[in-house]
């Protein structure tokens, strides 16, 4: 025992954890540890530490760590652990990272992290191996020294990949530790991941045209330099995909999702202000780390439009739907959606409805969303924020590369499948990724925006914000959409709800801020106001004083 704890002990004085106000703990949340980035020195070495026993704990695996606040403003930062398969953090795992880190002083910082050797049995001697990446905010240049410092206390092996999309050190993981494997999951380098989705777009495009330019609005973040890249691996000659990259500003820390990027677009439903939007053009915003998506177009004579994650899901179902039966294995795979409470109901009605798709719903955050799509063959889940993927189970990879083709039009669905496979990223939801799946599909079905757009008919609905005493109070159940805690509050909801035609809403304590949560849908505009209104007073009245 004892194997480091000279070199953790003088490195985390070097790494000091700054206290809280009012005694507050660091938690790791839905996005691991985010807040200003001049708290996270001490976190960001502890989260190493962390991060090094998980990759002794899994047999020498490699474990990730990816340093970002994503659409968060420039000032904020964060830090978050990938499992060896690409994954999140295995939440048993999170309340062992928000101990580690509150440990008041570093001796009882070493000595927390003996104990976990001892009770995961954990041999501190056995080798250890850890990559990382960060986005362009300059806190993370600072951030990712002290992480190497815990890094090199635990004489742990570390490949720094410096600037990176979340997606791509996602992908660089799963990829570290299946190279050489039947299942290598592309090169180990950045470079293998633009090789890899350049490859498969153009292999899924099958010669098809594009229609038309695409304006993708970076956020100012890691996104655009990385898109531009990506095209460079795109053969000019085989695609004709001209994109137009805006908001690509990663010098001046200050514009960093400033006014732009995926969550303006979907929290403010416009189009980012600058540069002037175009009437008509095709356009998409990913945000400030290259993991959310949002499509929208301006309509010369309606305004502006939003396809968000739940039409990109149903956009993906529905493809993919119809491929699998085109391919002959409709019986033989299995295909869902997974879905939380904030999907449009109109949505879920379609999927249901029109799709005859099953749709699952689960709590929030993608952890929940991926792991539920694991239980299909092919997994569609998406939040209505943008952020989301498609999985495919060995059984479905199977099905793609081995099933015997009877007809032209069935070898055609199966090595459509086999591109897609190959383009979607299968760790973790992907701007980018999920950016060309779209372009794919439209351009199969020769759909403009418009044309995608009318596939159902949005419900009307509102998300408010609603600050009270004690969020801890609003305790749920049924994939959040129901309230158990504080008693009474669900059944006051409930009458609200019956008041008007097609109303759904629910209310809950957010994961990332101080704040409840209130969704609301109705068949109208102004009665999905009123609704999230009356809800919202509701939680204001249950939810302790404020002070
Ligand atoms: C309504 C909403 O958009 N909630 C977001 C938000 O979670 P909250 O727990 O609602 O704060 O941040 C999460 C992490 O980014 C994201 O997964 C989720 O979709
Ligand atoms: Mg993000």
């Amino acid at each position: 025992m004892a194997h480091h704890d000279e070199r953790i002990l003088a490195a985390a004085q070097k790494h000091a954890i700054v206290p809280l106000e009012q005694g507050q703990l660091y938690k790791y949340g839905t996005a691991g540890f985010r807040m200003k980035a001049d708290l996270l020195d001490g976190v960001t070495f502890r989260v190493g530490l962390l991060a090094s026993l998980r990759s002794r704990k899994l047999n020498s695996q490699t474990i990730g760590v990816m340093i970002t606040a994503s659409h968060n403003p420039a000032v904020d930062n964060g830090v978050k652990i990938v499992d060896p398969m690409g994954e999140m953090l295995e939440q048993d795992w999170e309340h062992l990272a928000t101990n580690l880190v509150n440990a008041p002083t570093p001796e009882d910082l070493v000595q927390y992290y003996n104990q976990l050797a001892t009770d995961l049995k954990i041999d501190l001697s056995a080798p250890a191996k850890v990559i990382y990446g960060r986005d362009t905010r300059p806190s993370g240049h600072t951030l990712v020294t002290a992480l190497a410092a815990a890094l090199e206390a635990t004489e742990t092996e570390q490949v720094d990949y410096k600037i990176l999309t979340t997606p791509q050190l996602h992908y660089l993981v799963r990829a570290t530790n299946t190279e050489g494997t039947p299942t290598s999951y592309g090169e180990v380098s950045e470079v293998g991941y633009y090789k890899k989705m350049a490859d498969a777009f153009v292999r899924a495009l099958k010669g098809r045209r594009i229609n038309g330019p695409l304006i993708v609005d970076c956020a100012n973040g890691v996104g655009g330099p990385k898109l531009a890249e990506f095209l460079k691996h795109v053969p000019q000659d085989k695609v004709n995909f001209e994109v137009k990259i805006v908001n690509d500003d990663v010098l001046r820390p200050e514009v960093l999702n400033l006014e732009s990027g995926a969550d303006f677009v979907k929290t403010k439903q416009r189009a980012p202000p600058k540069p002037a939007p175009q009437p008509g053009v095709r356009s998409c915003s990913l945000d400030g780390d290259a993991d959310r998506l949002i499509y929208y177009w301006i309509d010369p004579d309606t305004g502006f439009f939003m396809l968000d994650g739940d039409r990109i899901s149903s956009l993906a179902a529905s493809f993919i739907g119809d491929l699998v039966e085109s391919a002959g294995l409709k019986d033989e795979l299995r295909i869902g959606v997974v879905q939380t409470a904030y999907a449009n109901g109109a949505s879920t009605n379609y999927i249901r409805s029109h799709l005859k798709l099953p749709v699952m719903c689960t709590p929030t955050g993608v952890k929940h969303l991926h792991h539920v799509a694991q239980s299909f063959d092919i997994g569609v889940y998406f939040e209505a924020n943008g952020h989301g993927t498609v999985l495919f189970s060995p059984d479905a990879l199977r099905a793609f590369k081995t099933t015997e083709p009877q007809s032209p039009a069935q070898q055609d669905a199966l090595t459509t499948l086999a591109a897609l496979s190959d383009l979607i990223n299968q760790t973790v939801g992907d701007a980018i990724s999920d950016m060309l799946l779209v372009e794919v599909i439209l351009a199969h079905k020769n759909w403009s925006l418009r044309d995608w757009a009318m596939t159902y008919n949005d419900l009307p609905n509102r998300l408010v914000r609603v600050v009270v005493g004690n969020k801890d109070l609003f305790q749920t159940t049924d994939a959040e959409r129901r309230l158990s805690h504080p008693e009474g509050a669900q059944e006051q909801i409930d009458a609200a709800v019956k008041k008007y035609k097609d109303a759904r809403a629910f209310a809950r304590a957010s994961g990332t801020e101080n704040a409840c949560r209130v969704y609301a849908e109705a068949a109208t505009n102004s009665e999905a106001i009123e609704l999230a209104k009356q809800v919202a007073q509701i939680i204001e009245r249950f939810g302790g004083n404020s002070q």
